[in-house]
């Protein structure tokens, strides 16, 4: 048994039928002293509770709506779900058998409570029913007692400290490390700024050197009270150019001619590019036009050698290092299977590694098929005793073909717009980028929308009026996470990066809100009662939380399914979402408008008081931990 510190002003229970937890949520208007609503509420007096309920919450001043679900036997037992109005803080109810719930608790009063904080809830659970018990937070000082205890992060703290609930930005941010912000000062800087989730991509550099990073992350979690994710990202299997005949970035000028071969070979040879696969240039006709990392050069083939391809430059531009490759017919792409594999030998080192390290994300490179992740999810879960959660990347033509598919094998998608605009036509990147944002919101995926947001940061101080516009349509669109690439890994201005991100993002969320977006009609998700209960109860939250204008909505929540179900719905306030579970806690860093907290739960029914040695201060309650 664990005891955690928290409040004394209010406590509550919540009875509910045992097959719609964990699904509940507790939406919370803010502040002020409550009113004290005394008096009980007699079921035995009332022919039908779920009415009198409703107009006793109102005569009360608090509002009472009700999830969906089989109101069976309405004279004994209903389940409305309740948030308070003006004067009372906060009433979620679902009850069992309400006489027990009015007995045992009543309406809650309190005196004293000035200032809004959290409530924390534990689960606890007996002879059939659950019960969640909550706890108000009162003051700024206790928010202080609070850090240690619910592994509340010092940005997310600080940031409603200085900007009140609805102030909090919900657009997660991602930052890629490279040489330019690896050190320990430069990271926490990354993480004082809004860093959710630091990316690690194993294309580039050695693990051991991956392996600092990880290491000064942690520290900076454990040290410094920030609640940072990391990221690995697979190199994956695919075509691009090992060499290029010169010692850098290489300008192709208009018309000169260049070989691209699969020759392995020592040395530079000029004009000549080595590409690292040998079937690269398979089902390749004369005529057809070889494209540069999706439009930075482009040659027409003009005769084949073997494997090799003798090629005239058509469009000039630059050759970057590992460059890639498409070819085009007609003005279409030329599509080929490969038959590489997703994850390389080298991907599944990366993958031990990323396992033994505790990582919490692993992003897969050109996920084109279901199949893989699942291979990858199946293998952690037999390797790994964590849930490592599982992204993938979309990033080829075959990937959007296969798009739902992979949407639901996933754990999150990252649309990476680089490699997607080496196969679909620039033009086209706008609105696919919205499908798939618009597919993981349908199917409750995060994704994070990723690379050139702010490109000319890399080598500029401020961005270009065009790459906020793309960053703010990005969180209009909803996307859950933010991704700095280039920007962040060999930049001179990260930080300056990840501050137009957070103040571009926070702007336009509000901007959202005020353009008041009616709830989206969510596609039904779950097969069974329950599932749909919960999604019900999701939407139901989210549109009473923005009608009443209330300032966060609390949910509980092990997996952070029920969490998500409330995301997905892009609430005004934000939610807080209590778990006794780690992997959780750092998977929430990438769910749009989700701040984790993490408590201890209980079972124990019969240990609902509080010990209140002294009500007037911070208090203590009892929370008891889950087998
Ligand atoms: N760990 C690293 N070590 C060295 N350079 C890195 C590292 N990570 C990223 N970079 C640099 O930052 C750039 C952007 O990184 P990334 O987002 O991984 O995109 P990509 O590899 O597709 O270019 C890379 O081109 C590379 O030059
Ligand atoms: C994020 C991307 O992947 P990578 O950085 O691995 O090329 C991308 O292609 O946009």
């Amino acid at each position: 048994m664990q005891t955690e510190t928290i409040f004394p002003f209010v406590q509550t229970w919540f009875l509910i039928p045992l097959n719609i937890l964990p699904h509940l949520f507790l939406p919370v208007k803010s502040i002020v002293p409550f009113k004290s609503c005394s008096g009980a509420f007699n079921v035995e007096k009332f022919p039908n509770p779920v009415d009198d309920l409703d107009v006793f919450l109102r005569q009360n001043h608090a509002c009472c709506t009700y999830p969906v679900q089989n109101l069976v036997n309405h004279s004994r037992s209903i389940q409305p779900m309740a948030v308070s109005g003006d004067s009372v803080l906060v009433r979620s109810l679902i009850a069992k058998n309400i006489t027990r719930v009015w007995q045992r608790n009543g309406f809650l009063s309190t005196k004293n409570v000035t200032e809004v904080g959290f409530y924390t809830v534990g689960r606890l659970e007996k002879k059939g029913r659950v019960g969640v018990r909550a706890a108000l937070q009162v003051g700024s000082e206790d928010v202080k007692k609070l850090e240690g205890n619910f592994g509340f992060d010092v940005v997310s703290e600080g940031e409603l400290k200085e900007k009140g609930f609805l102030g909090m930005r919900k657009t997660k941010l991602v930052c890629t490390i490279g040489p330019a912000c690896c050190s320990v000062e430069d990271l926490e800087k990354l993480a004082a700024g809004g860093m959710n989730v630091a990316r690690l991509n194993m294309c580039h550099n050695a693990r051991e050197w991956h392996l600092d990073v990880i290491k000064k992350i942690r520290r900076l979690n454990e040290e410094k009270g920030f609640c940072v994710s990391v990221m690995i990202d697979t190199e994956g299997s695919q075509i691009h150019v090992v060499d290029h005949g010169a010692p850098s970035t290489v300008k192709a000028e208009e018309g000169s001619v260049w070989l691209f071969t699969a020759e392995q070979f020592d040395g530079l040879r000029p004009f000549t590019v080595q590409a690292n696969y040998e079937g690269f240039s398979e089902g390749i006709e004369v005529g057809d036009i070889l494209v540069i990392d999706g439009g930075m050069a482009s040659f027409e083939v003009i005769e084949k050698v073997g494997n090799a391809l003798c090629c005239k430059c058509t469009d000039p531009g630059l050759f970057l290092p590992r460059a890639k490759f498409s070819f085009w017919r007609d003005g279409k792409l030329v599509e080929r299977n490969y038959r590489l594999p997703t994850l390389s030998p080298k991907d599944w080192a990366d993958i031990e590694f990323g396992i033994s390290e505790g990582v919490d994300f692993i992003s897969l490179s050109f996920a084109n098929n279901a199949d893989s992740i699942s291979e990858l999810k199946n293998y952690l879960s037999t390797k790994s005793s964590r849930c490592i959660r599982v992204l993938a990347k979309i990033e080829s033509l075959e990937s959007l073909q296969n798009l739902e598919e992979i949407v639901e094998a996933s754990d999150g998608i990252m649309v990476a717009r680089g490699d997607l605009g080496v196969e679909v036509p620039l033009e086209q990147i706008p609105t696919v980028q919205e499908e798939i944002t618009q597919v993981c919101r349908e199917l409750n995926k995060p994704v994070i929308v990723a690379s050139q947001l702010l490109e000319s940061m890399v080598e500029y101080p401020t961005p270009t009026r065009a790459e906020v516009a793309d960053v703010s349509e990005a969180v209009r669109q909803f996307a859950d996470a933010l991704m700095l690439s280039g920007e962040s890994a060999i930049g001179s201005y990260g930080q300056k990066a990840l501050a137009v991100l957070r103040m571009a993002s926070s702007r336009m969320e509000l901007w959202s809100r005020e353009e008041n977006k009616h709830i989206l009609h969510q596609r039904q998700l779950g097969v069974s009662l329950p599932d749909r209960i919960a999604e019900q109860i999701c939407n139901c939250a989210v549109e009473m939380a923005n009608n009443l204008g209330v300032d966060a909505i609390f949910v509980y929540t092990k997996h952070g399914h029920m969490a998500s179900l409330l995301a997905r719905n892009s609430p005004y306030p934000p939610i807080f979402a209590f778990t006794n579970n780690s992997d959780t806690q750092m998977a929430l860093n990438l769910q749009w408008g989700v701040f984790r907290l993490l408590v201890d739960l209980s079972y124990d029914m019969e240990d609902e008081t509080p010990t209140i040695p002294n009500p007037t201060a911070f208090q203590a309650i009892q929370v008891k931990k889950f087998d």
